[in-house]
């Protein structure tokens, strides 16, 4: 980005108010959620969204910019035209009541697995060894941005929350987040291949979650541009089934967790009778559940280890 002038630093509202009205008819053309111009124009500007909504932004004689105006028209032209996520370009997210920084490292977290947390919550209210688990230590394979793992942390205050990812530029992310949220000191960082730096936890975890790569490899050049050009291949690809992590997290998690266990993954729709029968092939796990999203398709599996003796 070139350096800033303290004029390039400011704008009119009626400047700002022009450029929404240009970007607005930009994006539906091109078939971008008009949503996205005032997402970008909030994170470059000391605007409101209801400001934007009903127009009062245009009586405003001077608007404080993170960048300049020229800038935000180059970000919001490599949105339309290199179908870069909105998200990498203000470089952060909301996602549940936090906000984290993403970068093209990682993939940006989805509202879908935002229910992983309230899952995992209702699994350990319904666990007669609640309070056990709810104190142990849990893991979130594959964190990426951290997302989950700092859900878990906020869920579960008095839990130890380890988060593994083999990307070191990832978990450069996800602690960054960890930080930014005040949740440094509750999540331990771990560079590597799923449980391979996990191994002096075995037989320790109380729970274990994940939203691992589950697109099968053939399906990943349909995927809209947003997706398979910007974001991580090795966050998406599942191999030929999709099914690739998800049978090695099912394979190796009863080395790890305690009795009584939770073993909780997001997959793709349509996934949830595969990763069932995975789990009851294992022979270790009871109360195998398909779950729902709010959309009402199958996108979670939950079980509890339960070891034959
Ligand atoms: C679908 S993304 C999920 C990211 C984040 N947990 C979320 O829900 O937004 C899958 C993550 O798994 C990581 N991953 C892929 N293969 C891995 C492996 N063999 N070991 C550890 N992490 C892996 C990727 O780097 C990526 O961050």
């Amino acid at each position: 980005m070139a350096a800033m002038t303290a004029s390039d630093r400011a704008a009119t509202g009626a400047e700002l108010w022009a450029w929404r009205e240009k970007a607005l008819a930009e994006a539906q053309a091109a078939g971008v959620d008009a949503d996205e111009v005032d997402w970008l124009l909030m994170a470059v500007a000391d605007v409101e969204r209801l400001s934007l909504r009903l127009g009062t932004v245009h009586q405003r004689s001077q608007i404080t910019l993170r960048y300049s105006l020229a800038e935000l028209e180059r970000r919001w032209q490599q949105r339309l035209t290199e179908r870069t996520p909105v998200q990498y370009l203000v470089g952060e997210t909301p996602w549940r009541d936090l906000m984290l920084t993403v970068s093209p490292a990682v993939l940006i977290p989805r509202p879908e697995t935002e229910l992983i947390i309230d899952l995992a919550e209702a699994a350990i209210a319904r666990s007669p060894l609640r309070d056990q688990l709810a104190q142990g230590i849990w893991v979130d394979m594959g964190t990426g941005s951290g997302a989950i793992a700092l859900g878990l942390a906020q869920t579960f205050p008095s839990a130890r929350i380890l988060a593994v990812d083999f990307s070191a530029e990832a978990l450069a992310i996800a602690q960054g987040n960890a930080d930014r949220a005040g949740l440094q000191n509750c999540i331990a960082f771990y560079n590597g291949s799923w449980f391979e730096p996990l191994t002096s936890y075995r037989g320790q975890l109380s729970a274990i979650v994940s939203n691992p790569p589950y697109i099968p490899s053939a399906l990943l050049p349909t995927l809209q541009p947003e997706v398979i050009n910007h974001e991580p291949a090795s966050a998406l690809d599942g191999g030929d089934d999709g099914l690739d992590d998800l049978r090695l997290l099912a394979a190796q998690a009863p080395k790890y967790l305690v009795p009584g266990g939770l073993w909780l993954v997001e997959m793709m729709t349509g996934q949830g009778e595969a990763v069932a029968s995975l789990l009851e092939a294992q022979g270790g796990y009871r109360d195998i559940q398909i779950c729902l999203d709010l959309a009402g398709r199958d996108r979670f599996v939950q079980a509890i280890y339960a070891p034959k003796l």
